[in-house]
């Protein structure tokens, strides 16, 4: 508009000249009236006419200079505002090119930049002249060159017109700069090239965070070891290794052994420090192409690849127990720990990380049962107990709905007089598909699920339900005796469970009798002696359970005031023929009378152990001498022969 406004003059000066010219003619015309009206002798109208025809034709070629001239005014505006307009766009141009946030260039088909902006020069860390001095392919990245080269060429060869791309191009300092590129080709009206028009934006700080979260999910946040999701990377690619080199891979799963107990007794912080003490002593005992995973709480994994000598597996076994066997100083606190191992070994085992790990876990469960602080090769058996184990665990929850336990009794005997005095109620579970389960199948697993809670509440309410019938029934009154969990203290609230059973059966106190392990009275002494005299205040008679294999600890059985004392059926059995057992038999009775209590010898499968029992003074017997546990039915038909034998007698 600037530049417009001089025009505004020259066009006006031109409408008065033409003007001029006009009212020149008009002048004309009105002369020639008069000179030919007056001196040639033309009539009026004959003049008239003449001034007329020559003043229209004054203003007609008045009129079509006026258009004439406007025309080539408009002609000479527009060539200007055109050229003014470029002026414009490249100013506009420039100015977005220089001020752009994204870095830019101009950069020749040769590759040599043309030109750059300051946002380049900023992100590649150069001075401008610096920047040009150079050629686009030396700021390129190394790795990236040749991809990026080829795309170029792509546009000069006119197979693309513009292409994106993430690339990593060189700093100054030759440091990576991750950047986005938007690259087109700017060609002449020919469809010559002219120049590449790179636009660069820095994502550096996305791809960091990109890096971070790719790190943060395949990685354990506490120790930094590589979590599950890159272990099974790890191993596919240790498998497909060693698979071309026909060698084998070894999967060792890992887990402390009573890691909890430090968690419980020292805190979490202590527990998190003894994990990462541990992780970092794991990566010392692998090679670095080996992976040390953690999968969770105190659970590792040990990927050894490119196994040619299986003897290496048990190597590394021995030396990660060794290695994690020492003392570990923890807060202020000295920790020893140690660790159970199953192992996995690719082929033989399975081929891919869900089957491996899978086999590795159950030798790890096998490991763990056979006493821990040791490792175990996967073997096909080991699967069997596995697959059985997982059908248990999973119909225990069921079993309780479904109403398929059941109690045996199996009577306890006095030996002076030879009268059933008590029962023993032992648990059977009815498999809906492995028929009656002993206990020694399932009550292992349901104290590791927490399900020998709400199933010794059934056994306590149907014992004692059970004897109040067996009352009504007709039978003389005994003691029916219930074998109680370690885990029933722990989580349950035996208490409440036992007043309950008690109510709602009307079962006397008196002839309830609680079997305690001794597991049960060395864990939480100050709240068991409190529950436990409770109980005892209301009737409720103590017995301790496999008496002789545990602590054995004549304190406990002075500060519980328990009843009774059961030797263990593995001292019972042989001690006709073995003298340790006998003396050990013999010790116990005499050290429950020294106490004032009641002792019965379970195991009895014979006469001659009989008796040698009743010999030692042994208040009471039971085994399979007397009878095996029976069905609440066959209890009473096997009282009443009793009862029916002793009247005849
Ligand atoms: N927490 C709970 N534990 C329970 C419950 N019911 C049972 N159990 C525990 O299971 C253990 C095994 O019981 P079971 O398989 O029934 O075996 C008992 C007897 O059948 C067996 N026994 C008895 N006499 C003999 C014999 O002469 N020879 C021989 N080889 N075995 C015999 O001993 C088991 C009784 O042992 P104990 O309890 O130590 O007196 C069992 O030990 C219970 O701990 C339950 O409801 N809750």
């Amino acid at each position: 508009m600037t530049k417009a406004a001089p025009l505004l003059p020259a066009n006006s000066f031109r409408k008065q000249v033409i003007w001029a010219v006009i009212a020149a003619n008009l002048l004309v015309g009105l002369l020639t009236v008069l000179v030919l009206g007056n001196v040639h002798g033309f009539g009026v109208p004959a003049a008239i006419m003449t001034a007329v025809f020559f003043i229209s034709a004054s203003l007609l070629a008045a009129r079509l200079l006026l258009r004439a001239s406007a025309q080539q005014q408009a002609g000479r505006e527009s060539l200007a505002a055109v050229k003014q307009a470029q002026q414009e766009g490249e100013r506009r141009w420039r100015k977005m090119f220089d001020q752009s946030p994204l870095g830019a260039a101009i950069v020749a088909p040769g590759h040599g930049f043309l030109d750059a902006n300051e946002t380049l020069c900023r992100i590649l860390g150069y001075e401008r002249e610096e920047l040009l001095a150079k050629n686009f392919r030396d700021v390129m990245h190394p790795e990236e060159l040749p991809q990026e080269l080829e795309r170029m060429q792509r546009l000069l060869t006119g197979d693309a017109e513009h292409y994106n791309s993430e690339s990593r191009y060189l700093s100054q300092s030759g440091a990576d700069v991750w950047a986005q590129v938007s690259m087109s080709l700017v060609k002449d009206g020919n469809g010559q090239p002219l120049y590449f028009l790179p636009l660069i934006q820095d994502i550096g700080m996305r791809k960091q965070a990109e890096e971070q979260i790719n790190y943060l999910a395949y990685h354990d946040a506490l120790t930094g070891l590589p979590n599950r999701q890159l272990a099974k990377d790890r191993l596919d690619h240790a498998v497909a290794y060693a698979s071309r080199e026909k060698s084998g891979v070894g999967v060792l799963h890992l887990d402390l052994d009573h890691f909890k107990a430090i968690n419980d007794t020292l805190g979490h912080p202590v527990g998190d420090g003894l994990i990462k003490k541990i992780a970092d002593t794991l990566r010392d005992c692998v090679r670095t192409t080996d992976t040390i995973a953690r999968l969770g709480g105190d659970e590792f994994l040990i990927i050894l690849a490119n196994v040619i000598d299986p003897e290496i597996i048990s190597t590394i076994a021995t030396k990660v127990q060794e290695t994690l066997g020492t003392t570990f100083k923890v807060q202020g606190h000295d920790l020893t720990t140690s660790v159970s191992i199953g192992i996995a070994v690719y082929p033989e085992d399975g081929k891919d990380f869900d089957s491996l790990l899978k086999k590795a876990d159950t030798a790890l469960y096998k490991a763990k049962a056979s006493g821990r602080n040791t490792y175990q090769f996967y073997t096909e058996q080991m699967n069997n107990e596995a697959v059985e184990y997982l059908k248990i665990r999973n119909g225990l929850r069921q079993a309780l709905i479904n109403d398929e336990f059941l109690l045996h009794y199996q009577p306890q005997i006095n030996l002076a007089d030879g009268k059933v005095v008590g029962v023993e109620a032992l648990i059977r579970w009815r498999h809906p598909e492995m028929g009656i389960l002993q206990p020694g199948r399932f009550i292992a697993i349901a104290e590791e699920s927490g399900l020998i809670v709400p199933m010794g509440d059934w056994a306590l309410k149907h014992a004692c339900q059970q004897a109040v019938e067996w009352r009504k029934a007709g039978l003389p009154p005994i003691v029916v005796a219930v074998n109680l969990s370690a885990i029933q203290f722990q989580r349950g609230d035996i208490e409440k469970s036992v007043v309950q059973a008690l109510n709602e059966s009307g079962h006397d106190p008196q002839y309830l009798e609680l079997e305690l392990t001794e597991s049960i009275l060395v864990q939480d002494i100050e709240k068991t002696l409190e529950i436990l005299k409770r109980l005892k205040s209301m009737g409720i008679k103590l017995s301790i359970d496999d008496f002789g294999t545990g602590y054995s600890s004549l304190s406990y059985l002075k500060r519980f005031d328990v009843d009774k004392l059961k030797i263990d059926q593995s001292f019972v059995r042989d001690m006709a023929s073995d003298k340790n057992d006998a003396a050990i038999v013999h010790a116990i009775i005499q050290m429950a009378r020294s106490l004032n209590l009641q002792v019965i010898a379970e195991g009895v499968e014979d006469e001659t152990l009989v008796a040698m029992l009743h010999g030692q003074h042994c208040d009471e017997a039971q085994g399979y001498h007397f009878a095996r546990p029976m069905a609440a039915a066959a209890f009473v038909e096997y009282m009443e022969n009793l009862i029916a034998a002793k009247a005849i007698a």
